[in-house]
């Protein structure tokens, strides 16, 4: 298969774990005899930088015209520190989802039988907890107006919902819930806000069209809490823009690291694939931030155009460096190795797979042994 890819690696770490989801599809390429082209765009405060926007139309436009969209992330500190700013990073991204369409952005979250001792959370509680969040990703308080006044001290977001925009992710919800457990939760705060009433009523109509699916409710405050207590209650989540960000980052404990957890944000024509985390300006340039996120995005590209058979191969390299410890510091406080050297285990693993036991001093990533 011929596949156009556009990079847009963005700030802080984005540019260094999208350069080793690059290298696994390029080892894919290679494996499968696929051809994979990647070009670049600018997104994020480099674009700002660069052009003065945060997304240039020439980055739209590449995006339009290509099959998927690889993003790294967005962000930094000059603009996170500047609330009055009136250019932000952020727009970019938000722009970017809403231009071309990405309403539904899908965000698994599992315990990796590796990692179990990793997470804060006791053993018991998240051994085989295996989640699918649909987060609605194109409307809600993060695109209604906005407002502030002329002395700067009242501000307002308004939070917007149509029947039309809840149907359609809803749909795909349900659908995947069908492949799954068959359990679908829709959280929601339907006792204070209109907008959660509105969701519970379109969700409640459409689950007669899936009458295999087990449909349930919860508020989002219980549901922040049941993540913890009981993350293996949930199949499906299916929620609205900002309680699925927010629920999103805190499910990330149960895997262990915010840099475990990809994500792709599907609309009815693009497809984009992105870690779930941001740009860790903290960690720019020292190779610490895990590539993982950005691998297992590469993973959820790769089954969006049905070759199954290639994301499994790249997950099976993501489940042996997780298993060797082939890990960077946020899973490995002992032997913590850098974000390249993980990527180009991963990489290697997908050219050679193995699955005997392997003795770990004879590993070798790319040119140099491990230890
Ligand atoms: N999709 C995106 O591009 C995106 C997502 C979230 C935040 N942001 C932006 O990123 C900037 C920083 O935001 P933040 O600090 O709240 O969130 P962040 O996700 O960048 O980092 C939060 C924490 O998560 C951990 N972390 C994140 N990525 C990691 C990785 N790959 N490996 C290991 N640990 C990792 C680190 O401990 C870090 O301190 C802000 O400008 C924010 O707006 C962008
Ligand atoms: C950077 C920000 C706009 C973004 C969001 O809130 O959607 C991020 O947190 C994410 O999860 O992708
Ligand atoms: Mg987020």
């Amino acid at each position: 298969m011929k596949l156009e890819i556009a990079v847009l690696a963005g700030d802080g770490i984005g540019p260094e774990v999208t350069a080793q989801a690059i290298k696994s599809l390029e080892a894919i390429a290679h494996s499968f005899d696929h051809t994979f082209l990647f070009k670049e765009g600018l997104v994020g405060a480099i674009a700002i930088d660069k052009t003065g926007d945060a997304l240039p139309q020439e980055t739209l436009d590449l995006c339009a015209a290509t099959d998927a969209v690889l993003f790294g992330a967005i962000g930094d500190p000059k603009y996170d520190n500047n609330p009055g700013s009136k250019v932000r990073p952020e727009q970019g991204l938000l722009k970017l989802r809403k231009e071309l369409g990405l309403y539904a952005n899908i965000r698994p979250v599992k315990a990796y039988p590796t990692l179990l001792e990793h997470s804060p959370l006791k053993r018991h509680i998240i051994e085989g907890t295996d989640i699918a969040i649909y987060r609605e990703l194109t409307g809600g308080i993060y695109f209604g107006k906005k407002t502030l006044n002329d002395e700067g001290t009242v501000a307002s977001d308004l939070c917007e919902y149509s029947k039309e925009e809840i149907e359609r992710i809803a749909h795909l919800a349900f659908k995947e819930a069908l492949k799954r457990k068959k359990k679908l939760t829709l959280v929601d705060k339907a006792n204070v806000l209109e907008t959660s009433r509105l969701w519970r009523k379109v969700v409640t109509e459409l689950a007669t069209a899936y009458p295999e699916v087990q449909l349930d409710f919860m508020f989002v405050d219980n549901a922040a809490m049941q993540l913890i207590l009981n993350p293996k209650s949930f199949d499906v989540i299916l929620t609205e823009n900002m309680f699925g960000d927010i629920l999103s980052d805190e499910a990330s404990v149960i895997g262990g690291s915010i840099g475990l957890l990809a994500s792709a944000s599907i609309g009815d024509k693009f497809a984009m694939f992105e870690p779930i985390h941001g740009s860790y300006p903290q960690a720019t340039g020292k190779g610490i931030a895990n590539p993982i996120a950005a691998i297992l995005s590469v993973a959820m590209l790769l089954r969006h155009f049905n070759l199954n058979e290639e994301a499994a191969v790249i997950e099976q390299g993501v489940e042996k460096a997780l298993e060797l410890h082939i890990t960077t510091p946020d899973l490995n406080s002992h032997q913590p190795l850098s974000t390249q050297k993980v990527g180009d285990f991963i990489a290697d693993y997908i050219t050679n797979p193995f699955d005997t036991n392997v003795n770990f001093e004879n590993i070798h990533v790319g040119q140099s042994t491990i230890i």
